[in-house]
């Protein structure tokens, strides 16, 4: 199991008013982080060979064997780097944290799928370091030889909605239980995410929280479905109040609110 601190600048203040948590790919920023260095492959494509390893359920092993491929092929830590530092933060991104970090009491934390490395390095290169406080992710590193390596952060058997190296509710359970032993709490958390692998997280928000789907995307289209369905989980699990976003300016707006204390729809 891994997390990291970037910075041990958690804030010990008894009441914390607000937690945000990210996911990365394709909420914070705009791109598949782990595919987006395929482009690196020769001629731009992966063989045939490696693409039929991805798996719905789990594609810490995809990525790891998409890693080999690429130091088999002569590519470099750098050209790695190099390439994932031109991935965009989705738009009105800079502006959300440009902001959201002046606010006093507030905790930003990562819960993602991609890899220790990509998600250190992205940050870094936005100078987003100091804002995010800790990053739940696969841990990676490059080996003597220059191949990136990629571990599971945890193998789970208990959540059907998550893969097995990856149960983002479980480790928002974890983060805030961990908080509260310090004596930590949290007002309100808004939930920021685009994929399926957001649902879990999203059933461990309060009434007085914000889950956040963005729009046109995956958990958006499956929390219709559960509105619809009941299915793979009854509405009434979400307990949280449901408002898709389309840039990080829509989320601002939202924190603007609770700062205020002015929106009555969505402070209690
Ligand atoms: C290869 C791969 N990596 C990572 C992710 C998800 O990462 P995150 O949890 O940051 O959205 C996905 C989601 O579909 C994926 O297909
Ligand atoms: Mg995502």
């Amino acid at each position: 199991m891994s997390s990291y601190i970037r910075n041990n600048e958690m804030s010990s203040i008894k009441k914390e008013r607000l937690l945000m948590v990210f996911d990365f790919d394709h909420s914070l920023v705009d791109e598949n982080s782990d595919t987006y260095v395929t482009k690196l492959a020769p001629g731009g494509e992966l063989p045939e060979e490696i693409k039929s390893l991805y798996a719905e359920d789990g594609w810490t092993d995809y990525m790891a064997e998409i890693f080999k491929y690429l130091h088999k092929n002569g590519r470099t830590p750098n050209e790695i780097l190099e390439c994932i530092s031109q991935i965009p933060l989705t738009k009105g991104m800079n502006d959300l944290l440009t902001y959201s970090q002046t606010i006093a009491n507030v905790d930003h934390i990562i819960i993602s799928d991609s890899n220790s490395v990509f998600i250190d390095h992205i940050l870094g290169a936005n100078n987003l370091s100091p804002t995010i406080t800790k990053v739940f992710t696969n841990p990676a590193e490059f080996d003597d030889s220059g191949c990136l390596r990629l571990k599971h952060y945890h193998i789970q058997d208990w959540c059907t909605l998550s893969t097995i190296n990856l149960c983002k509710g479980h480790i928002l359970k974890s983060f805030l239980a961990e908080r509260e032993n310090e004596g930590a709490e949290y007002k309100h958390i808004i939930y920021v995410g685009d994929g399926h692998n957001d649902l879990c997280p999203g059933l461990v928000l309060r009434p007085q929280d914000i889950f956040m789907p963005r729009k046109g995307f995956a958990l958006e289209r499956l929390i219709e479905k559960i509105k619809r369905k009941n299915k793979p989980v009854k509405i009434s699990e979400i307990k949280a109040k449901i408002v898709p976003w389309e840039t990080g300016l829509d989320i601002l707006q939202h924190i603007k609110c609770l700062e205020m204390a002015a929106c009555t729809d969505i402070v209690d």
